[in-house]
């Protein structure tokens, strides 16, 4: 009793002083004052009038580097300097934020690639990566063809008077993903899984203050509290119960398919989508395949992460069109010249093109912020010195086991270092008139980090930018697009960033006129 008495009293004072340490880490550095012990800073970072209202202004005053309240008084270290984002998608001394944990765990399998971890994540990565290669996604670029000429008719269809874009985009990536990844296409899924995966994306912009103050109470349940609470019969709990499951009966039943096809000698080497590849023994590699039920588990994170992000993306290119139309000339201009050899030279001879995607995807990050936890005691390179409240200089941020960070994607997108004086206006010439600094690589594609980077970096970007290649062709060569009077569009970050309407319905009206 006496040995166990101090042994307790040893292990609180260690744990005071860890807790103390790591408060006086992060508490050096500065900040805006805090509005609410109860929100923090999190309803002017999740929910302005419009996205980075105070986000942007902040980075303004404190640098790339500062701090926030989120609820309940938790410190929380906003970043968007190039070389601690590049240490932090690298490193594994961080992990996803609990309250994005949960979102996953919510949404997705166990077992999906996004949901695993160490090395099975590795294994995952290596099986996956047969669908999503430079060559393999060239090989999906009719599909894309097909589902952009779909879109072209409906938007002629609705020639004349304003059309939303934003679920016609929407319906597309799901019907591009859904042929690629296992041959569906948008009837295939069925009406509940169509209905149901709309009431996800609706679930993601109705966010609110409660759902903030929801999600940080839920980041500190326990586990099992957590698996517990997401059996409660709430609306928004069932959509994603549906969700997962749906995912899953579509992947069970598409895989049994095509196992009994092959065992009836039924399959062909056309047209092989991304479950035929994995399923093949003769195509993936031995070390690394995937069981059946693993390659199932993958369905739901592979329709829903490929869906929304691109099209939100999309839409907001369109937006950006309407709003510039002397730019959208030049780009229609430069589609017209090239004409059907975009497909045969292809699309990366485009200049103006390109520069218009990673514009869009600049200024459009659909990830536009992501929770982050240190899961050991770590410290961050800094690319920038950073002043400390007591007048410190340091190139270096020590952040303890359990801090939260925030990566802070598209205010780096922002930084007038790297992007330019106007580094806020959509200017694509800025990617070809030689504004943006060379700097540190720090994804994959044109530095920027709208897809992450390192081991977690989005498996689909290049299917992404193809996609979107061949959908702007596609739309831009055939229709011109201006603003509708109807309302005035502003960006907001659920979940992705979207676009959104005066009554906070996700919305981007344009006028749509075939040429
Ligand atoms: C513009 C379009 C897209 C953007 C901006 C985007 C962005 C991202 C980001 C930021 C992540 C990292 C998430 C995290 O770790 O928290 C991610 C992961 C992922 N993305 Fe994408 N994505 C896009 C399109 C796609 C497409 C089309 C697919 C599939 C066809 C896809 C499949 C995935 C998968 C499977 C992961 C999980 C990777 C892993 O954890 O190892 N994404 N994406």
């Amino acid at each position: 009793m006496h040995y166990g008495t101090a042994f307790a009293g040893l292990i609180l004072i260690l744990l005071m002083y860890l807790s103390l340490r790591r408060r006086s880490i992060v508490r050096n550095i500065r900040g805006p004052a805090c509005p609410s012990w109860v929100f923090g800073h999190m309803l002017q970072l999740l929910l302005p009038p419009q996205y980075g209202d105070y986000e942007f202004i902040w980075q303004k005053l404190y640098g790339p580097v500062y701090r926030l309240k989120g609820c309940f008084g938790q410190d929380r270290l906003m970043i968007s300097d190039p070389l601690a984002l590049q240490y932090m998608v690298n490193s594994p001394h961080f992990d996803h934020g609990p309250i994005l944990e949960n979102g996953i765990n919510l949404m997705f399998d166990e077992n999906c690639v996004l949901a695993v971890k160490g090395e099975t994540h590795k294994r995952f990565r290596a099986a996956l990566n047969i669908g999503f290669t430079a060559a393999a996604v060239r090989n999906y670029q009719p599909v894309f063809e097909r589902v952009a000429q779909g879109v072209a008719e409906q938007f002629k269809e609705a020639s004349g008077s304003p059309l939303d874009i934003c679920p016609v985009l929407s319906d597309a990536t799901l019907n591009a993903i859904g042929q690629a990844t296992f041959d569906y296409s948008t009837e295939d899924f069925g009406e509940e899984f169509v209905a149901n995966n709309a009431r996800i994306m609706a679930l993601s912009y109705g966010q609110s203050a409660v759902q903030i103050l929801g999600e940080a109470v839920g980041a500190r349940l326990t586990k099992w509290a957590w698996r517990a609470a997401i059996h409660l019969p709430t609306a928004t709990f069932k959509v994603l119960r549906t969700a997962k499951y749906l995912a899953h009966q579509i992947g069970h039943h598409v895989v049994q398919k095509k196992l009994d096809a092959a065992q009836q000698g039924l399959e062909t080497d056309s047209d092989i989508d991304i479950f035929d590849m994995l399923l093949n023994p003769n195509r993936s590699d031995k070390k690394s395949a995937l069981s059946r039920d693993e390659i199932v588990a993958q369905t739901g994170i592979l329709l829903i992460g490929g869906q929304d992000t691109a099209a939100n993306t999309m839409t907001f290119g369109l937006l950006e069109l309407a709003r510039n139309p002397e730019f959208q000339d030049q780009l229609r201009a430069e589609i017209h010249a090239t004409g059907t050899a975009s497909a045969i030279l292809g699309y990366d001879s485009m200049p103006l093109l390109n520069a218009f995607i990673k514009e869009t995807l600049r200024l459009y990050p659909a990830a536009a912020l992501s929770e982050r936890i240190a899961i050991q005691d770590t410290v961050i390179p800094l690319m920038d010195s950073l002043k400390t409240s007591t007048g410190e200089l340091t190139k270096h941020i020590r952040v303890g086991k359990g801090q939260i960070v925030i990566m802070a994607v598209a205010s780096y997108q922002r930084l007038e270092s790297l992007w330019g004086e106007d580094a806020h206006k959509f200017r694509p010439s800025r990617w070809i008139d030689g504004t943006i600094s060379k700097g540190q690589a720090v994804g994959p594609y044109a530095n920027l980090l709208a897809f992450f980077g390192g081991p977690g970096v989005c498996l689909g970007w290049r299917f992404a930018i193809l996609e979107m290649q061949v959908f702007f062709c596609e739309l831009v060569g055939r229709f011109s697009f201006a603003l509708s009077e109807d309302d005035f569009i502003r960006t907001r970050f659920a979940g992705t960033l979207m676009p959104i309407m005066s009554d906070g319905q996700k919305a981007a009206p344009l006028c749509i006129t075939p040429l």
